[in-house]
């Protein structure tokens, strides 16, 4: 099957992207191939694969499926490459529209010079904070801050947010040293997360500035992670290092993106999307 495709990257996070009106895939057809275009070695090259296709509920549907096949209810970084995507290929015809995730409909706003996305901000919506709601195998109604962890025969504490994925946030006091690829994957599978978890090991620098880096869910190391870095400044709100209200500037391994956790509770992120390339992915299934 010849499948046309785009890639595009926003803070080094890069996925290829299917337009859901140039092809046609059987539902059973996303995770193989998402595993297939995400390799650097047999495939394309990316850290998973994402569809945008047409939405009954919003101007237009995101659907993530992560490197490892594994879809997921949401991506930050996707949802900018997918407005600029929408924008400027026309399939919407607004600077304000509406996209659909798994993990909700979110509105995305985006910031045109000469015809061309530069920015996007995406309303993100509420955070879900009980441990239900992340979720957790344990714990009740109370938010999960510094919620301990066993691991190895010692004890981690982690803020746990979902926004519409699930993340835990870990507070460390250079990131550049934390320990991502060791302990990353190790609690990305640990039993309390029943569907596993996206790790953030996060540095509050100051009050409105915030180090970060991330063992993502499904794709492992990647150089940036939308909805992490809002889970970040939410968990940096919760342990009263932030305040609500502040923008906060998130540095990530890519680059920096905008975040504020609003008064009125949504968490707003504002940031780059770019192409890299289109072609043809000749798939032998
Ligand atoms: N690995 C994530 C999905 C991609 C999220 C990330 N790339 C972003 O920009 O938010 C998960 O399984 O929940």
């Amino acid at each position: 099957m010849d499948i046309p495709f785009t890639k595009m990257q926003a803070l080094g996070n890069n996925y290829i992207y299917l337009d859901d009106r140039h092809i046609k895939l059987d539902e059973h057809q996303l995770s193989p191939l998402a595993q297939a275009v995400s390799s650097v070695r047999t495939g394309i090259g990316s850290d998973g694969l994402i569809l945008i296709a047409p939405s009954e509920q919003a101007d237009v549907k995101m659907r993530i499926f992560n490197a490892d096949g594994s879809e997921a209810k949401n991506c930050g970084n996707g949802l900018r490459c997918v407005a600029k995507y929408a924008f400027e290929k026309r399939l919407v015809h607004n600077t304000r529209f509406k996209i659909e995730t798994l993990g909700g409909v979110v509105e995305a706003h985006v910031h045109v010079q000469q015809g061309i996305v530069t920015q996007v901000t995406i309303d993100m919506g509420k955070p879900r904070l009980s441990p239900k709601e992340i979720p957790l195998a344990e714990g009740g109604e109370e938010t999960a801050i510094d919620y301990p962890l066993e691991l190895d025969g010692q004890y981690i504490r982690f803020t746990g947010v979902s926004m519409g994925n699930p993340h835990a946030v870990i507070f460390v006091e250079d990131v550049e040293v934390a320990p991502v690829t060791t302990l990353g994957p190790k609690i990305e599978k640990h039993p309390l997360f029943p569907e596993g978890v996206n790790v953030e090991f996060i540095h509050v620098r100051t009050k409105d500035e915030i180090d970060f880096r991330v063992w993502e869910r499904g794709s492992g190391l990647t150089y940036a992670c939308g909805t992490g870095a809002c889970a970040a400044v939410v968990a940096a709100v919760l342990k009263q290092k932030v305040a609500k209200g502040t923008s906060v500037t998130v540095h990530l391994q890519g680059g920096d993106l905008e975040v504020v956790w609003s008064e009125d509770d949504h968490v707003w992120m504002t940031g780059p999307a770019m192409y890299v390339c289109e072609g043809t992915y000749f798939w032998r299934m």
